[in-house]
Parts: C-alpha cells; structure tokens; sequence
C-alpha cells in the first residue's frame, strides 16, 4: 500500500533500496565482535553464523511525513533506523539520504557527575551550537525537561525518568530535518510523554521528517502518519498509519 498521495508531492528525503543486513554471530549465542571467545572454548566454537536482520527492504519518505516503525520482538526495526542513520552498513542494497538523519539522543555527550545545567551546555555542543546560542536556549530547555529545582544537582541524582527527559528536552531543542526516535517516549510520565510527542509533531510540521519506532500502539497513532510494519525482516505493509496499526493489531490476536 502507498503512502498518502498528498506525502508522494512532497520531495523525497529518505530512499531505501532492496535493504539487506546481515548479522555475523557464534554458534554459541555471542556476537562475533566478542574477540578471544573462541579461545575460552576449549572445544572450540561452532563456527559463525549469519542472523539475516532485513530482507530486502524498499520504501521512500517524504518531507513532512512522521513514519512509524513497527512490528514485533526481533522484527528489524533497530536495525532498519541504525541502517537509516549510517551505524549499521548494509550488506546489500543501499539508503540514500538528503541530508544527515539524526538520532534523537545525547546520551553520549552527557556526564553523571555533573549537574544538569552543565550537562545542558555539552549536549548543545555535541549538537554543534555556539556558546551564545546555548545561553539563547538555556532557559527553554530547562522548562521543558521540568527539572527548575534540580538543575543545578548532579545528573546522578536524576531519576531514569528525570535524565530521559533532560537528554529529550536537549536533543529536541534542535530543528533536525530527518529525525530518528527509537522509543524515546516510552520514557517519562504521561505528561511528559504528551509534551514530547506534541514536540514531535512540531518538528514535523517545521518541514522535518520523523521516524519513530515503538510498541506503543498509541504513541505511533497520536505521533505518526504513516506506518511501516516489519516482520521477521520483511516489509509487511506501508500506508496510513490507522490502517497499518489495525492489521498489525488483528495479527497478534
Ligand atoms: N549486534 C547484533 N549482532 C547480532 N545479531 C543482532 C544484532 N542486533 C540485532 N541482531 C538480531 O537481528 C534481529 C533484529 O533485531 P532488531 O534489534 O533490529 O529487532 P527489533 O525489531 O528492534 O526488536 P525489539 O522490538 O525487540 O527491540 C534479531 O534477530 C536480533 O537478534
């Protein structure tokens, strides 16, 4: 099923062609990347083998459109946002791209042992902002993260709630053109949760285009569009995310 044709005017941002990746991993459950696990075997590993994540994935995303991502446990959907965003290399086909997708997340940048206020200036310059248009967005980011009275203890301190919505509130400061969400708001209360997906659709409206991946069926139906369901690798259905959502749901019954 296509997209909605008022989406296909728009111009392209993300063409994904015939998608395959391919996982390498020991007979013995470990990921191949675990170096020296042979030698702990004495009987030696099994051998690799080969987790066939997507199979030939194909679909185009348009300015302006909000994408869902969803499907069930082990279905491809991290795998298909890592390929959309360069960390994961396919193994055949290719993703285009107009301009650089981001994921939505800081965490990297961000310390523990310092306070929050502090956390908000490394985020904002992992992000690439200048030293004037940190102090321009200081006091937005603060309100919208709700931690006025916290600010200023170490990022430790937080709760994982307090923290999601502290990186939330630094990473969505920013107009991205192609954002990536990997069930960012499955975290934070239900006002929070409200507030975020309200940002979402913020961005999307400012010309960007959003994916968003999560087993909230309510999150995709207030936040997406469109819809792409995955299983076991494969594109099961795109199209109009009411649609998508209520195939998907009548599967698992
Ligand atoms: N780094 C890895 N090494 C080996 N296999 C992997 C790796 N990452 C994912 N896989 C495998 O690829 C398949 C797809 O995983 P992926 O994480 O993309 O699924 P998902 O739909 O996001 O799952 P979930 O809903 O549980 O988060 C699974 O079989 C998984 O075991």
């Amino acid at each position: 099923m296509a997209a909605s044709a008022e989406a296909q005017q728009q111009p392209p941002v993300v063409v994904v062609d015939d998608l395959h990746v391919k996982y390498q991993v020991y007979a013995s459950g470990k990921s191949a990347g675990d170096a020296g696990i042979r030698g702990l075997l004495k009987r030696g590993a099994r051998g690799l083998q080969e987790v066939h994540a997507l199979k030939g994935v194909s679909f185009v995303a348009h300015k302006n459109e909000s994408i869902g991502i969803i499907g069930s446990n082990g279905s491809g959907k991290s795998t298909l946002l890592r390929a959309i965003t360069g960390l994961t290399p396919p193994s055949s086909g290719a993703v285009y791209a107009s301009s650089r997708p981001n994921l939505l997340g800081v965490g990297a940048a961000l310390i523990n042992d310092v306070s929050g206020n502090d956390n908000i200036t490394l985020g904002c310059l992992a992000l690439g902002y200048s030293r004037d248009e940190i102090e321009e967005l200081r006091p937005k980011i603060i309100e919208f993260s709700e931690l006025q009275e916290f600010i200023d203890f170490p990022m430790r301190t937080y709760s994982s709630g307090m923290s999601a919505r502290l990186k939330f509130a630094i990473a969505a400061s920013k107009q991205h053109d192609i954002l990536i969400v990997d069930e960012a708001l499955a975290v934070g209360d239900a006002k929070f949760r409200a507030r975020s997906e309200a940002r979402i659709r913020e961005i999307r409206e400012n010309a960007g285009t959003v994916f968003l991946v999560s087993h909230s069926m309510k999150s995709i139906r207030d936040t997406c569009n469109r819809s792409i369901w995955i299983e076991k690798g494969v594109l099961r259905l795109d199209g109009p995310t009411a649609d998508v959502v209520k195939a998907y749901e009548a599967s698992r019954k």
